[in-house]
Formats: C-alpha cells, sequence, structure tokens
C-alpha cells in the first residue's frame, strides 16, 4: 500500500505543530522517520493514522484520500503501534493479540481456525507463545511491547505505522524487533513507515529517512544521503565521524568526546 501526504498542517489548539508536510511513500517501502524530541514524530504518525484531524492537507492511501475510506477498511490494511499504549488489568497476551483480527471479523462473527492460526503466528514470531496467558499488565516493559507488536502482527495490514518500537526493549529484542519488521516488509511485502531514536538503526533498517525539525520536514531520501556531518551538527546538535558498515551496506555514526556538555540538549 503507498501512502502520499500533501500539504499537511496540525495544531493542538492554537500551536502549529506540523507545517506543510508532503511526501510519497512507496508500496513495500520501510521509511523511518527521525528527529530531535518535540519535533512532530509522534504527531505525524498519529495524524496519519488518523487519531488526529489535521487543519488543513490531504492523505491518500493507494491514491485514495482517507477522508473517503471507512474506518474498518482503514483497520484492516493498516495497524498502528502507538507511543503511550493501554490496556485493562485483566486482559491476557492471547486476548490483546486477537484484538488484531478485529476488523477481519464479519459482522457478528465468531472468530475462525484461520484467525486462530495468525494469533498463534503472531505469539510465535514475538516469542511469547509459552506465555499467552499471563495478564499484560504483569508483564516487563519490553514483554508487553512486543504483545502489542504481536497484536499489530495479527492484524496482517498492508501498512504499519510504529511509533518508537523498540522502547524498552534490551538490545536483542530491539534488533529481533527490526528484524521482524525487515522480514514481515520482505516476505509480506508490508509498507512501513515508523519512528526511531537509534539514527544508526534507522540507517541501516530503512529505504529512506525522513528527518523532522521544529515541525517541518527538513530532509527525506536513502540513509547515506540523509546520515551526514551537517545533518548530525545542524538538527541533532552532535559532532560526530561517519562511517560506512560494509556487511549491512549502510552509513553509521560515532558521536566525537563532547567536552562542553552545559545545556547542549536544550532548544535554543
Ligand atoms: N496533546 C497535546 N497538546 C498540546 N501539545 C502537544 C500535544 N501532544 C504533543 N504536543 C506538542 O507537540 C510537539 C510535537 O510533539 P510530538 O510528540 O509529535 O514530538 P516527537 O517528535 O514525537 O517527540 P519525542 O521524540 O519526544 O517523542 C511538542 O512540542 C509537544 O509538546
Amino acid at each position: 500500500m503507498d501512502l502520499k501526504v500533501e500539504g499537511l498542517n496540525v495544531s493542538y489548539d492554537e500551536k502549529s505543530i506540523l507545517k506543510n508536510i508532503s511526501f510519497n511513500v512507496k508500496s513495500g517501502e520501510i521509511v523511518t522517520i527521525i528527529g530531535p524530541n518535540g519535533s512532530g514524530k509522534s504527531t505525524l504518525i498519529k495524524t496519519i493514522s488518523r487519531y488526529l484531524k489535521p487543519r488543513s492537507g490531504d492523505i491518500y492511501f493507494n491514491e485514495v484520500n482517507i477522508r473517503r475510506i471507512n474506518t474498518k477498511e482503514i483497520a484492516r490494511n493498516l495497524a498502528v503501534l502507538p507511543q503511550v499504549k493501554a490496556v485493562s488489568s485483566d486482559v491476557s497476551i492471547e486476548e490483546l493479540v486477537s484484538y488484531g483480527r478485529f476488523p477481519h471479523l464479519k459482522f457478528g462473527k465468531r472468530m475462525g481456525k484461520d484467525d486462530k492460526e495468525v494469533i498463534a503466528w503472531s505469539l510465535e514470531k514475538t516469542g511469547l507463545f509459552h506465555m499467552k496467558d499471563r495478564y499484560v499488565a504483569t508483564l516487563s516493559g519490553g514483554e508487553r511491547q512486543r504483545a502489542w507488536i504481536a497484536m499489530t502482527l495479527a492484524q496482517k495490514p498492508k501498512m504499519l505505522l510504529l511509533d518508537e518500537p523498540t522502547t524498552f526493549l534490551d538490545i536483542c529484542y530491539q534488533m529481533e524487533t527490526l528484524e521482524m519488521v525487515k522480514d514481515l516488509n520482505k516476505t509480506l511485502g508490508i509498507t512501513v513507515v515508523m519512528v526511531l531514536h537509534d539514527i544508526n538503526q534507522a540507517a541501516r533498517y530503512s529505504d529512506k529517512m525522513m528527518v523532522m525539525h521544529e515541525g517541518e520536514l527538513r530532509e527525506y531520501g536513502e540513509p547515506c544521503r540523509i546520515v551526514s556531518k551537517d545533518l548530525l551538527k545542524d538538527i541533532f546538535r552532535i559532532d560526530a565521524d561517519i562511517y560506512e558498515d560494509k556487511v549491512n551496506n549502510c552509513p553509521y555514526f560515532i558521536p566525537k568526546k563532547n567536552n562542553n556538555t552545559a545545556g547542549k540538549c536544550q532548544d535554543d
């Protein structure tokens, strides 16, 4: 499924947050949004997922304006992993994952064998099958994150929107999650738009990277063009050396020692 965003402006109350954002994501691509805290990444994900209404601008899935697509149709095609997730305390992992099948059920129909197989597959893929009866409320941060990812997998979407999918995960599960996203993208052709804070991981796992800064889309392109000394200095306020990862065929950077840290991460 491809995505087109045209002239998007989004405000919270009177405060303008996203300013004239336009871009295209081709079907089957992995695009990662990076940017400093507060630059508008989550707001963009929330707007694409229709959680927020733009002040102006349009969003198209496969050339159809999302204003013309009904909610169930969107839910069948688009799975969203938000940054903040809530679930009542008596929901088990398996139950949470089963919610991913709801958009696919016919009116009044119960889940069938196919749905149960997809749920089992999602639980296996995320390493949760052996603990599927545990309550989500009793899980560690990383286990809970995997349960939510399993739910989005169960949706079998054509597009995945992931807002910081690796938060709370240890490095092994971070890698496993991103490998899983890549695998789903390659084997099922799922288009992926995600937010990551780790720029090196973004460069490694993305076809394209999008750089947000103060509500504007500052750069959009392939990782080898995006990850540059100038961009890291201008947008992220760090000095870094750029290298080539010949194994994964992508750039990576190592920040230089910061001798003057006082106030460096604060906004000017
Ligand atoms: N519900 C809200 N009401 C008012 N302002 C908000 C609301 N949600 C976010 N904002 C503001 O909008 C701006 C963009 O926030 P957003 O969460 O999109 O940034 P982000 O790039 O995802 O940040 P982070 O990396 O910290 O998650 C910030 O200035 C934030 O304070």
